[in-house]
């Protein structure tokens, strides 16, 4: 008889055709905690978990017609994939991107029940979003859009069942606009979206929460193995939310970041990126990369991609799925890198991650490196619950503590099973355990 996993693997491909990422974050998963389900098969097999576990609890694909500035009407499509709730409602963030397609959201939703539980908050995992694409839009088509993508999302989220959150293309205003949709529409003001203005219940620190995060663990990686990351040299791809706080906690903690990159091509500034030049050409102009020389004349711009071919000590890709490929993982170990840290989602292809580790890097995935965001979103809903605002100094030292015991968590784990230093087996033994225990503690439901 063939492996319980191993059947679920191809049943996964068979019946989800044209999703490779989905593919890649189930194989993941599944490859990583196959020693968990091995040692109890028989049990595991007649819960039918597996199959429980790959099939989301349901999928929602809904028509989104809105109006340009000429008065031309466009039709997008939205999704909400409402994964697991296993531990809490589902959380996870709407992304708003030409090539988002059912298969993208469903792997961003799955990687997220694992995520969500490394955080060791109550929340179950979701995704959701729209091939519609901000770039190039007026501010009122981009609220036309969110408030027409709303209208049909708000039927189904709510404070304590699905609380959606930004990810590419959803920042603050996009959040805003969709806020304001849901509460016209539902006549609720509450917690509905993480991510929200600090007018209308945002939580102080959830902007920065993610690329801080990714450093906090970083710290405490290089910190377990008796090392620092003051003196580093940093390189980081995308230029959005998560890279600009990265490389802003990089350069508090002492570590030089050179590299910042975007959908058209990439900088190199030998004296460490401007942190205040990157956020006023991304988060206040939306512009492109190539205006950074303006800023900084002895810095380099390159059309395409190519950060990971520069030198240095610590890799973060923070912009999107499989954009460090096995290439670009030969180039960093010829550099001499020490370690690789997933800010984006699942950066990382299967065949760069396996060549990493078995090179000896150091390699965090995305579900515990980028975990602080949605983390910070938890402790976002729990202000809105309590109808209370804390510091930035409470929501850093909390997510700090977060990302401390998450690291040591994964390190536990991958101890526990057998497999020391192998954080994608430990994350994804320790996000999956504690969501075993809360499905065998539901029924079969
Ligand atoms: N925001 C959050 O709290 C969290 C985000 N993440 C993940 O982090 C990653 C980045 O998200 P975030 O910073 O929020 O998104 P943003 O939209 O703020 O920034 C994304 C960045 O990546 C670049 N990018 C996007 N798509 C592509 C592509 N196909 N090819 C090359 N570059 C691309 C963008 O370039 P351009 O400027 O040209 O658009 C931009 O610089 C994603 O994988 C997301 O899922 C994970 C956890 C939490
Ligand atoms: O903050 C959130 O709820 C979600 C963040 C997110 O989408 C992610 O972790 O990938």
């Amino acid at each position: 008889m063939s492996s319980y996993v191993d059947e679920i693997i191809e049943q996964v491909i068979k019946q989800n055709p044209s999703e490779p990422e989905f593919h890649q974050a189930v194989r993941e998963v599944l490859e990583s905690i196959r020693v968990v389900i091995e040692a109890n098969e028989e049990k595991f097999r007649r819960d039918a978990l597996l199959e429980r576990l790959v099939n989301p609890e349901r999928q929602i694909k809904f028509r989104v017609p809105w109006i340009d500035d000429n008065g031309d009407v466009h039709v997008n499509t939205g999704y909400r994939v409402q994964f697991n709730s296993a531990i809490g409602p589902y959380k996870g963030g709407l992304r708003l991107h030409p090539s988002v397609n059912l298969g993208i959201i469903k792997f961003l939703g799955f990687e997220q029940i694992f995520k969500n539980s490394l955080t060791g908050l109550p929340i179950g995992g979701g995704k959701g979003g729209s091939d519609f694409d901000p770039k190039g839009k007026s501010d009122r088509e981009v609220m036309r859009f969110c408030q027409a993508f709303m209208t049909e999302l708000c039927k189904y989220i709510g404070a304590d069942t699905d609380v959606p959150a930004g990810d590419i293309g959803t920042g603050g205003r996009e959040i805003g606009y969709m806020f304001g949709q849901y509460k016209k529409i539902r006549g609720l003001f509450e917690g509905v979206l993480t991510g929200k203005g600090l007018t209308y219940g945002g939580s102080l620190a959830r902007t920065e929460a993610t690329g801080y995060g990714l450093l906090y663990i970083v710290e405490e990686l290089f910190k377990s193995h008796g090392a620092d990351i003051a003196g580093k040299t940093v390189v980081v791809s995308g230029a959005g939310n998560v890279a600009i706080y990265a490389i802003q906690k990089a350069q508090q903690l002492g570590a030089k970041v050179v590299t910042c990159s975007d959908s058209t091509g990439w900088v190199y500034d030998p004296e460490g990126i401007d942190v205040a030049a990157l956020k006023q050409i991304k988060e206040v102009d939306r512009a492109r990369l190539t205006e950074y020389k303006k800023y900084r004349p002895n810095s380099e711009y390159h059309e395409g991609r190519g950060v990971w071919a520069v030198k240095c000590d610590i890799a973060l890709p923070c912009a999107t799925q499989n954009e460090l490929d096995v290439e670009d993982a030969v180039l960093l170990v010829e550099n001499g890198v020490t370690a690789v840290c997933e800010g984006a989602n699942m950066p990382t292809t299967e065949e760069a991650t396996k060549y990493l580790q078995n090179n000896g890097v150091w390699f965090i995935p995305g579900k515990a490196a980028n975990a602080g965001g949605v983390a910070t979103s938890a402790l976002e809903m729990s202000q809105n619950s309590e109808r209370l605002s804390w510091t930035f100094e409470e929501v850093d030292a909390k997510l700090k503590n977060i990302m401390v015991n998450l690291y040591h968590n994964i390190d536990d784990a991958a101890k526990k099973y057998g497999f020391e230093g192998n954080y994608v087996v430990g994350a994804n033994i320790a996000g999956f355990e504690k969501v075993l225990d809360a499905m065998n503690a539901q029924g079969i439901v």
